[in-house]
């Protein structure tokens, strides 16, 4: 992996959701200084709404120039447009209806009964070429050059729509795919790979209750990526794990010493 993982362990999960969501505010800030633009991949799931709904209420909101901030996706339930458990919709909910994002800057991943129908790997590969003409050559890459990639952590230790022994995490080439029998509903779902999500300049994993600790200790303790995706999931500058205390729980002691829990 090109950068160990650096854990920030926060006390409960709304304080975790409030650092992450004042961290990635403060990154975009420093990406549009230095970059004119700045792009994050968004995870679906409990913590990175979290996150979002945090960024919503923080007072320094608009310091970020929202109209020069690209976003992406990490995966989809492929469901139809406005579906209430589609990732983006969800999104919208909690944060991108609330500020001036540029329409055109917004990538959504397509829904189903749409151009594709409910064919999810015509999808997928959409989606792809879609990700491939945002790149630019100095990216050495199919997929931009993302700032921040974030990603919530199953319990299962998956992540994005990448789940353990799953096909898609064995994916070496393709950067997006259709994802079939996941075994969190639904079953059909849109992702990228673990080549898409380590093109990333940082990844954070978010982590927070009871139900992920082991899934947190797993993954941190050198797992393979076929039996623990979130192993896999890492930044070319960085990775970084914010966790709660319930989810830090079980880590090794070299990891995190039960004296600061
Ligand atoms: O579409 C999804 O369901 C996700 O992107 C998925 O990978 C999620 O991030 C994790 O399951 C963690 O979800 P929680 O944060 O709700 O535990």
């Amino acid at each position: 992996m090109s950068s160990s993982p650096q854990l920030v362990v926060h006390r409960d999960k709304d304080l975790m959701a409030q650092a992450a969501a004042a961290r990635l505010l403060t990154k975009i800030v420093d990406a549009q200084a230095a970059r004119g633009a700045a792009s994050v991949v968004l995870t679906g799931g409990r913590n990175g709404n979290g996150l979002l709904a945090a960024l919503a209420t923080s007072p320094a909101r608009d310091a970020i120039d929202w109209s020069r901030l690209d976003l992406w996706w990490g995966d989809e339930r492929f469901l139809p447009e406005g579906d209430p458990d589609r990732n983006v919709t969800q999104a919208r909910e909690a944060l991108l209806d609330a500020v001036p994002l540029d329409p055109a800057r917004v990538h959504a991943m397509p829904a189903s009964e749409g151009v594709y129908g409910n064919d999810a790997d015509a999808a997928a590969e959409a989606y792809a070429q879609e990700l491939a003409a945002a790149a630019r050559p100095e990216n050495h890459a199919e997929v931009p050059s993302f700032d921040v990639l974030l990603l919530g952590v199953g319990p299962d230790t998956h992540v994005a729509s990448l789940f353990p022994e799953h096909p898609g995490v064995r994916e070496t080439e393709r950067m997006v795919i259709g994802v079939h029998g996941a075994p969190k509903p639904p079953p059909t779902r849109i992702s990228l790979t673990l080549p898409a999500i380590r093109a990333a300049r940082e990844v954070w994993l978010l982590a927070a209750g009871e139900d992920k600790a082991k899934a947190a200790a797993i993954a941190l303790s050198g797992a393979g990526e076929i039996q623990a995706p979130a192993a896999g999931a890492y930044g070319r500058a960085r990775t970084l794990w914010l966790l709660d205390s319930a989810a830090a729980s079980q880590l090794p002691r070299e990891l995190y010493p039960p004296a600061l829990a």
